[in-house]
């Protein structure tokens, strides 16, 4: 009798049993067809208030509770998925932007980007409920005993260019996150930068004062792009990470650096990262009036 050989359908059910409940990114891909400015064809609320919460954080229905950390341009939801069982008991929330290809994360076209985040929620809310199995999937295994259960995690898709505070109301935020943001590297781009003097009155607007602004690129003109406009804005100034780290926020600062799906392709790669925060302060500084 001949060898049998070990097909594809053979091989299945072994993969299975460790990993089914965690969606592939390979089966979330999509025709790269969208027209990158039509977002408009998405309903938004009118005002944080109109947000039924409940239906984003079930196990938190009926408590009031609302988003504290934004991650805006949550790619993968890596950084999400770190800090929720740090922080169980605080609400977080990832944005993508609704339709536009990345230029910088090629593969991800949002809609099926956002329902993989969707689904990978999902599955580890589902197995940190479910009881422990033989599972060899590590991240399954981990997420079994996670505190919280990811229940504190959700996503939306939005423009967060122009719809922000129509998610988050006034000082509700205590961290907000920018990780490996779009470059746009051409200058006639560069009104497209997710920091800009503009939208910078709207992420001061959502922070409560004390609360933080984390920013990280490989991108060293986008780096020196994002420090220049958060060091002249009066309502944040620059915090260094060891000051952060004496706060407590080391586990923010280590999942900011190593957490995230572009993160840990800029380390594969050998890049470097630049790392730069700012605090919400309370009351408008005074800063340098530009050159006229
Ligand atoms: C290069 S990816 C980085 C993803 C993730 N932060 C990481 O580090 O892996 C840029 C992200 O920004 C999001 N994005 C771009 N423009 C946006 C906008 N105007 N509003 C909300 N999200 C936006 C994209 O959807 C994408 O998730």
């Amino acid at each position: 009798m001949g060898k049998r050989k070990r097909t594809k359908d053979k091989l299945e059910p072994t993969r299975r049993d460790a990993s089914s409940l965690l969606p592939q990114k390979r089966h979330y891909r999509q025709r790269a067809h969208a027209n990158p400015f039509s977002d408009h064809s998405l309903e938004y609320p009118a005002s944080p208030d109109e947000i039924d919460w409940d239906t984003h954080y079930p196990a938190f229905a009926g408590s009031g509770e609302k988003p504290e950390f934004a991650d805006v341009g949550c790619g993968f939801g890596g950084l999400l998925i770190a800090l929720a069982p740090l922080y169980p008991d605080t609400l977080m929330l990832g944005t993508y932007h609704p339709m536009l290809l990345s230029p910088l994360c090629a593969s991800e076209i949002r809609v099926q980007v956002s329902q993989y985040v969707q689904d990978r929620i999902a599955a580890l809310r589902a197995s940190s409920s479910a009881p422990p199995t033989t599972s060899t999937a590590g991240s399954l295994a981990a997420s079994a005993t996670a505190p919280g259960g990811y229940q504190n995690v959700s996503i939306v898709r939005a423009n967060a260019m122009k719809f922000l505070p129509n998610y988050f109301s006034k000082h509700s935020l205590s961290a907000l996150f920018f990780l490996f943001p779009d470059p746009h590297f051409k200058i006639r781009k560069h009104k497209a930068r997710i920091i800009s003097p503009t939208l910078l009155a709207e992420y001061a607007y959502v922070l409560r004062p004390g609360g933080v602004v984390y920013t990280i690129t490989d991108v060293k003109d986008l780096a020196e792009w994002m420090k220049a406009h958060l060091s002249a804005f009066p309502l944040f100034e620059g915090v260094d990470a060891e000051t952060l780290r004496a706060e407590g926020k080391g586990a923010i600062l280590d999942a900011v650096w190593n957490s995230t799906e572009e993160g840990k392709k800029v380390e594969r790669n050998k890049g470097e990262k630049w790392l730069a925060c700012f605090r919400r302060i309370e009351l408008p500084r005074a800063v340098p009036a530009p050159p006229l």
